[in-house]
Parts: structure tokens; C-alpha cells; sequence
């Protein structure tokens, strides 16, 4: 497994149309998802520029035949760090501290006097080490956007005496948010001899209005077997101005902040007011989010365990169903604008009839409907279990007055039970007797510590991002590999369509729009050269740009 790193203001191909920008000061109250506008250190598992907009200066050619170009974008004051190599090559590189403090000292990477890494053939990241963005590319396309690879620099911008780090968590709980915490501090105490860390209590509003609280390995021990965050977490109270006032104050020059889509854009804004206020502060984003809608990365951590556990909702309402004549078993998941989730929970289960998730709308009545496919199930086979992601079919329920938390995203209605009523209502105007049994596990899937795989995606991330502070880069976050756009389910994308041959349900198309897909497909076929395989729901010319990506 490998990481990378990026910018905290990843640029627009990743950012949904529809959704909020880093430069809005605070969310709106928008369907659409907050993006995240950060970057990436990447080893494939590697960091990125938490905005490759925020730098100023073009970074050094590592390669005489490599030119740098500023994008546009961001808020006009510091312009993305784009590097064109051969054959099409991009790097999209992280801000370091150099683009505004050019004259920092440098010190040698106290970890090759580490024992551990003594048996290791290298110790360090080579600079020109880069990860590509994808990872299915055709024959003929140009190289394509590449991040920085993770891992540790030769060279490193803070001395282990002089780092003074702090750590946030923001936004809603994730399984892994302690292990992230644990691994920090480990990483900067042993791998660095950093000594003063602390923990922000309470989310952003704790840089001005709580206590910190000292991390010391000691204290983080055993936490990582500790579903939630030690340090607490919360949602709005992010203020800018009194954040990094509070940085300075404290004189923190290291801030790592973990959280989702909402936290990165404030880590964005922090970091470019600790730039401009030309402070020697390394701004690190750790990505979360149990719903997995964060743009960039594959995956979040925490996500494994999530559908994990929601294995043991779905396991019960089998067991319910299975159990009683015409049973039908309804699990809720989370899943505000992606249906990841109750997707990859369904695939993993077998034992779910039909998965809806936002990406997917569905209707209740008529042919293809819903309803059909219910009656059709339990006549087939007594029993049915559907899983509804919670931010699946909003649009059918009925208006209410638009309601947002406390960081400005939108509250959703509860479909499922608005879903059991529904099915209950049409099942009895049919005079077909069922019992549907409804389960609601919503935050007991991410109230939980990380299992085993998820414990190491966050150790891996967590160290690319003291490597990547240490080494002097600044906003950027780490992530595994990296996506294209903004994370939702493709529904014309392979993972989807595994799903719906798996449970067999409709896929709640209209005929006809089937009919002209297949024609539009067909189209396509012909006019693509022999053997080429086809893989989304791009137009020819959309594949194109996207460099003949087929998805696996
Ligand atoms: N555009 C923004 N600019 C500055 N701060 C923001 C912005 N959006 C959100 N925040 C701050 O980030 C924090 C977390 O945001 P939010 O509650 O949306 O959770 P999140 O990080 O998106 O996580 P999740 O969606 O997984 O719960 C809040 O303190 C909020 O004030
Ligand atoms: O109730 P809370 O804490 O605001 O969190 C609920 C939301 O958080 C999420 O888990 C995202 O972190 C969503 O799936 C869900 O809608
Ligand atoms: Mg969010």
C-alpha cells in the first residue's frame, strides 16, 4: 500500500459543479455535499496540496525538462503548484513552507539514527517519487495528474526541540479518529523526539474557547481500542481569525487536523491565513468521513469497519424476515449524498434483496416500481431484506421546511420509516399480510473502534502526515490514491451494476431511458476500435479527456 499527499484545495476536476467551494466562509445549506478543497501527499498511500491553488511561487524544477504553470482558481492569492513533465506528465505538487518563508533552515531527518529503520534499504522518499491519479490509464493517453509520494524527506524543516503540534478532530465520529490521534503523536514522539503535543478539546471552537489536553504516548496507549475521539469533536464554531490567533498565541507551528469534507475546506482557510500572516505553521489535513464522499481518496478509514458492523443490522434483519411469513427486514445506513456504505454492505451481506442509495433515485408505484418488485419478492420467497442509505430518495419525501446542523449541512428525513409506512400502507391496500421489521443501527456503525485493516490505513496515514509536516509541506493532506471526482457511486460504473446482479433488483430506470442507454452504448461500441472496453457513463468525449480510464 502506498500514499500520497495533496493540496487542501485540489482542484476544480475533483469538485462537483453543484458543490460549495473552500472559498464560501462557511457551508450553505446545499443537498449537495461540501467539497473539500485540499491536497495530497500520496505514497499510494501519498500527500497532496491541500490547495495546489495556494501556492505562490513555482516550485524548483527537479528536472531541467520540466516547466511549472499556475493554474487558476482558489482565492486568487496563492496560485496552484503545477509541474508538466514528458509525454503529458503533470505533477500536481503540495505547498511547502518555502514558498513564502524561502530562507528556513534545514535539518537532517533524525530518523536514520532510528533502529528500526535500520534494516530498511531506504530510508527516504526519493524526491521525484510520484503517484498517479489513475490507475487504469489506455496505452496512448498522456501520463496524466501525479502526486507527491508520502513518506519520510531526507531533509526537514523543524527541528525536534522546536515543533509544537496540535491535534483536532471536527465534524461526526468515524471509527479510527483515536488510532489516527495515537499515531501522531507515536510518529512525532519516536520517530522525531517531538515532545509537546497537544489535543485540541472539543473541535475548532476549542482552539479559542476550551482547555488543550497533553499528549504523551503514555496517554495514548490503549485509545485506539476506543470507538469516538479522546479529544471530542464538534460541528460550526469554525472562526478563522480566532483559530489562528489562538496557533499563534499558543505558538503552535504544527496543526493536524483531522475531519471530512467541511473540516478540510477550514483546514484550507486556516492554512491560508497562517500564510498570510506569513507564520512558520505546517497545516496537515487528515481525511474522514464513514460515508466515504470525500473527493481525492479512495477510501476513508473507518469505512471497513462501518460496513463491518453494518453486517450485523443486515445479518439481524435476515433472521427477522426469514422468520415470519411475508417478512420483510429494513436497515437504515448512513450515507448523506453517497450510498458506499449500504453498496458495499449489500455486496458483502448476499443476503439483501434490493439496495437504494442516493445516487440512484427510485419510485414507489407502477411497473418497475418499487412495490412490484417487493410483491414479486415475497411471492417468490416469503421474505426480503432492503437496505436504504439515509440519504436515498429525499426528493419523494415530502417538503419540509430545510433544515441544516450547526457546520450548515443539510437534515435529512428519515426514509426509512418513511419508506416502512409506505410499503406497509400499500401492502395492506393489496390485502397481502406482511411483517416488516425496521433497523435504524445509524451510529452504532460508527461509534466503534476500527478493526484491524482500518487500524493500519490510519497508522499510514498518520505518519505520511508528520512526514509531510516535518518535511516542511504545508496545507496539503494524505490520502490513499486518489479519485477523479467527487465520491458518490457511479451508477453506470461496474461496482454498481455487481450489485444489482447480485440482488437481482430493478434498477428503477424508466424502459424507455433503458432502451435509449443501450442505443447510446451501442453508438459508442461501434465507434471505438475493436476490444476496447467500455466502462462508464462518460460520452465518448468525456472519456477522452479523462484519458481512456477504465475503472475496475
Ligand atoms: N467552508 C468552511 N469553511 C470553514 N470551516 C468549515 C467549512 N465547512 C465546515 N467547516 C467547519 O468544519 C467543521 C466540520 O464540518 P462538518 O460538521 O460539516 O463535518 P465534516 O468535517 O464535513 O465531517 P462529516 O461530514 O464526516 O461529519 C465544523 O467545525 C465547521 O464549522
Ligand atoms: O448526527 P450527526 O452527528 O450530525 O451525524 C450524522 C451524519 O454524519 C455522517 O455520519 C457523516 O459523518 C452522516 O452519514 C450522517 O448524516
Ligand atoms: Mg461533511
Amino acid at each position: 500500500m502506498d500514499s500520497l499527499i495533496f493540496s487542501l484545495h485540489h482542484s476544480s476536476p475533483l469538485i462537483p459543479s453543484s458543490s460549495i467551494s473552500l472559498r464560501s466562509p462557511a457551508c450553505s445549506a446545499s443537498l449537495s455535499p461540501p467539497s473539500s478543497n485540499f491536497s495530497f501527499f500520496t505514497h499510494r498511500l501519498g500527500f497532496a496540496p491541500v490547495s495546489r491553488r495556494l501556492m505562490a511561487a513555482p516550485p524548483p524544477a527537479s528536472d531541467s525538462k520540466t516547466a511549472t504553470t499556475n493554474g487558476g482558481g482558489g482565492h486568487g492569492l496563492f496560485k496552484p503548484k503545477i509541474v508538466n513533465g514528458d509525454y503529458g506528465y503533470v505533477l500536481e505538487d503540495v505547498p511547502h513552507l518555502t514558498d513564502y518563508l524561502p530562507h528556513l533552515p534545514t535539518h537532517s531527518n533524525p530518523l536514520q539514527d532510528n533502529p528500526a529503520y535500520s534494516v530498511v534499504k531506504q530510508y527516504f522518499v526519493d524526491v521525484d517519487d510520484t503517484v498517479p491519479q489513475r490507475i487504469v490509464v489506455h496505452k496512448d493517453s498522456p501520463r496524466g495528474t501525479h502526486f507527491r509520494r508520502a513518506g519520510p524527506r531526507q531533509k526537514v524543516y523543524f527541528d525536534s526541540d522546536e515543533v509544537n503540534a496540535c491535534i483536532v478532530t471536527c465534524g461526526g465520529l468515524c471509527p479510527g479518529l483515536n488510532t489516527v490521534i495515537r499515531e501522531i503523536v507515536s510518529t512525532l514522539y519516536s520517530m522525531y523526539g517531538v515532545k509537546k503535543v497537544l489535543g485540541i478539546d472539543g473541535g475548532y471552537r476549542g482552539f479559542y474557547a476550551r482547555n488543550t489536553i497533553n499528549l504523551t504516548p503514555k496517554v495514548v496507549n490503549d485509545i485506539h481500542k476506543r470507538g469516538g475521539t479522546i479529544l471530542g469533536t464538534s460541528r460550526g464554531g469554525h472562526d478563522t481569525k480566532k483559530i489562528v490567533d489562538s496557533i499563534e498565541d499558543r505558538g503552535i507551528n504544527q496543526v493536524y487536523i483531522i475531519g471530512g469534507d467541511g473540516t478540510q475546506k477550514g483546514a484550507s482557510v486556516i492554512y491560508e491565513e497562517v500564510r498570510r500572516r506569513g507564520l512558520k505553521v505546517a497545516v496537515a489535513g487528515i481525511p474522514k468521513t464513514i460515508d466515504n464522499d470525500i473527493p481525492v481518496i479512495d477510501k476513508s478509514f473507518g469505512f471497513d469497519t462501518a460496513v463491518e458492523e453494518a453486517q450485523r443490522a443486515i445479518n439481524a434483519a435476515h433472521v427477522e424476515a426469514e422468520s415470519a411469513e411475508n417478512g420483510i427486514g429494513l436497515v437504515k445506513l448512513m450515507g448523506r449524498y453517497s450510498g458506499f456504505i449500504a453498496m458495499y454492505a449489500t455486496l458483502a451481506s448476499r443476503d439483501v434483496d434490493c439496495c437504494l442509495i442516493p445516487e440512484s433515485p427510485f419510485y414507489l408505484k407502477g411497473e418497475g416500481g418499487l412495490f412490484e418488485f417487493v410483491e414479486k419478492r415475497l411471492k417468490e420467497s416469503g421474505h426480503m431484506v432492503i437496505v436504504v442509505a439515509e440519504g436515498a430518495g429525499q426528493e419523494l419525501l415530502s417538503e419540509s421546511k430545510s433544515m441544516t446542523d450547526a457546520s450548515g449541512n443539510k437534515l435529512l428525513q428519515d426514509v426509512g420509516l418513511w419508506l416502512s409506512q409506505n410499503i406497509k400502507d400499500h401492502m395492506k391496500a393489496q390485502k397481502m399480510s406482511i411483517n416488516l421489521k425496521y433497523i435504524d443501527p445509524t451510529y452504532m456503525i460508527r461509534a466503534i473502534p476500527s478493526n484491524a485493516s482500518d487500524n493500519v490505513y490510519c497508522t499510514l496515514l498518520a505518519q505520511s502526515c508528520v512526514h509531510g509536516a516535518m518535511a516542511g509541506y504545508s496545507g496539503f493532506t494524505s490520502g490513499l490514491r486518489i479519485i477523479e471526482k467527487q465520491n458518490k457511486v457511479i451508477i453506470t460504473d461496474r461496482m454498481w451494476a455487481r450489485l444489482l446482479s447480485s440482488t437481482n433488483q430493478p434498477s428503477f430506470m424508466c424502459p424507455k431511458l433503458v432502451a435509449e442507454k443501450k442505443k447510446e452504448m451501442q453508438t459508442k461500441m461501434e465507434a471505438q476500435p475493436s476490444g476496447q472496453l467500455m466502462d462508464d457513463g462518460n460520452t465518448g468525449a468525456d472519456k477522452k479527456a479523462a484519458n481512456k480510464e477504465v475503472r475496475a
